[in-house]
């Protein structure tokens, strides 16, 4: 097992490139299930995450080809082999091969998914969707099994806005005899992704990235080239260090209309951020003033850069408040950076972030994706040296860490742990 090593104290100046997203990435590999040719996307992260989904398409009979970051699926000779246990729980997004596996095959059986532990993540609102399309579902010691005769167009109300439901009904219901309508439906930048991956396959839907999502159903999809799109979360996270130790750092492959939530509150607090088509500039200021933020569905600030937001935080002047209306148990996070000196309470489902904090270096653990870059950044800004472990959460979500904050001056490095370490944090 490895950890990561952080020097803190410098400030960082340079470019860092933006892989594929991770959310839309997760749902674009499962959705090649439901085509009889070959799908090829491009433009993939180097996350692992993809590598399970791509483990998971092989043992489902898919043909899975990579060179460099792009992937072709084959998924002609696919079958609706059973997936109860083993990888399909070490990830969230293993949920879309009920969606997927459902609109081809008319059955699937799936683990509950993994993901991050940020409190009760239900998936009811995907069942309710399946069975609205004439879905049988039952829950049999962890696994869903899903059986249709025939799936038919519905009109679904979400009572709860989701990222996974949305896609997942999508994938099930572009393959259901007529129309379905989804209503609720959530907004974010990924699902219209998925949704051009889709129509590309010769899907017909419409209105994904509002939230009523008109869908017709086919008998056929094809497979087709897709390019996907920017990760935001990966972005708004080299932002948010950027805002906290830019000298001038330059974010290439985003678009700064998806981190609109985010991109305001920078300029309220008084860092320099400047876009253009394709690429923000970033510039730290001498006094960062605190603010407030509350996480919302999109186009509000998102949960995934909650975390991250909060170590800039302990950095600014006055008294921030951080309210997650999406995961209000996403803030493991908060007693490690407290290790590192932040003035931070947890109340009423609120961190109240006290600044500034000198932050100082200690031994920390990632208890997830978020947390994880959160204590890198803190890293960054204390004083001394930051020792992070359980970076295979990281993992799941950063594309070459190591690399691109080098590149931009930072002092960072994996070290093998001990016997020791390992044992204490498997304990701990
Ligand atoms: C793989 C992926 O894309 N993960 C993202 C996705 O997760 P995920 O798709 O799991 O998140 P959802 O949008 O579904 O969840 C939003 C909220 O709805 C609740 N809920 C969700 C489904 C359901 O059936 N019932 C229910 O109550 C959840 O507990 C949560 O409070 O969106 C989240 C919210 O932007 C992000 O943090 C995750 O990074
Ligand atoms: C919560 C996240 O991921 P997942 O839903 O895959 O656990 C995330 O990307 O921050």
């Amino acid at each position: 097992m490895q950890k990561l090593l952080v020097e803190g104290g410098k400030r960082l100046e340079g470019t860092v490139r933006i892989g594929g997203a991770k959310n839309s990435a997760v749902a674009l590999l499962p959705a090649a299930i439901l085509a009889d040719s070959p799908v090829t996307i491009e433009g993939l992260p180097k996350i692992s995450d993809l590598q399970i989904l791509g483990d998971l398409l092989e043992e489902i009979g898919g043909t899975v080809k990579k060179e460099g970051q792009t992937i072709e699926i084959d998924p002609s000779e696919m079958i609706s082999m059973p997936l109860p246990n083993g990888k399909v729980k070490k990830l969230r997004a293993s949920y879309y091969f009920m969606g997927a596996m459902l609109g081809r095959f008319k059955k699937a059986v799936i683990g509950l998914p993994g993901g991050c532990h940020l409190g009760p993540r239900p998936i009811d609102q995907h069942i309710k969707g399946f069975e609205a399309l004439g879905a049988q579902v039952t829950n049999e010691q962890g696994a869903i099994y899903l059986r249709a005769e025939e799936l038919r167009g519905a009109r679904i109300y979400l009572d709860v806005v989701s990222v996974g439901a949305t896609i997942n009904i999508m994938l099930a219901a572009v393959r259901a005899k007529g129309k379905t309508v989804i209503e609720n439906a959530a907004k974010e930048p990924e699902i219209i992704d998925v949704a051009t991956l889709l129509t590309s396959m010769g899907a017909k839907i419409k209105g994904a990235g509002t939230d009523v999502i008109r869908i017709e159903g086919v008998d056929q999809l094809s497979g087709c080239n897709h390019t996907i799109i920017p990760d935001r979360i990966e972005a708004g996270t080299y932002t948010i260090l950027a805002a906290a130790l830019g000298d001038g750092i330059l974010i290439d492959n985003v678009i700064p209309q998806h981190l609109e939530s985010l991109l305001a509150k920078l300029r309220e607090m008084g860092v320099t951020v400047e876009e253009s088509d394709e690429q923000l500039f970033i510039k730290t200021s001498e006094k960062l003033k605190s603010v407030d933020i509350k996480t919302l569905v999109h186009p509000g600030f998102p949960t995934d850069l909650q975390q991250p937001f909060t170590s800039l935080l302990t950095k600014a002047y006055g008294t921030g408040v951080v309210t997650d209306t999406i995961y209000q148990a996403r803030f493991k996070h908060i007693d490690e950076l407290r290790r590192m000196n932040a003035h931070i309470k947890v109340e009423g489902g609120a961190a109240i972030v006290a600044g500034p904090s000198l932050l100082q270096g200690a031994k920390v653990k990632a208890t997830d994706l978020r947390a994880g870059a959160a204590l890198v950044i803190a890293g960054l800004m204390a004083k001394g040296i930051t020792e992070v472990t359980g970076i295979e959460h990281i993992e799941r979500g950063y594309e070459d860490l190591v690399e691109k904050l080098t590149n931009l001056g930072a002092t960072i490095w994996h070290e093998k742990m001990t016997e020791e370490e390992v044992e204490q944090f498997q304990n701990s």
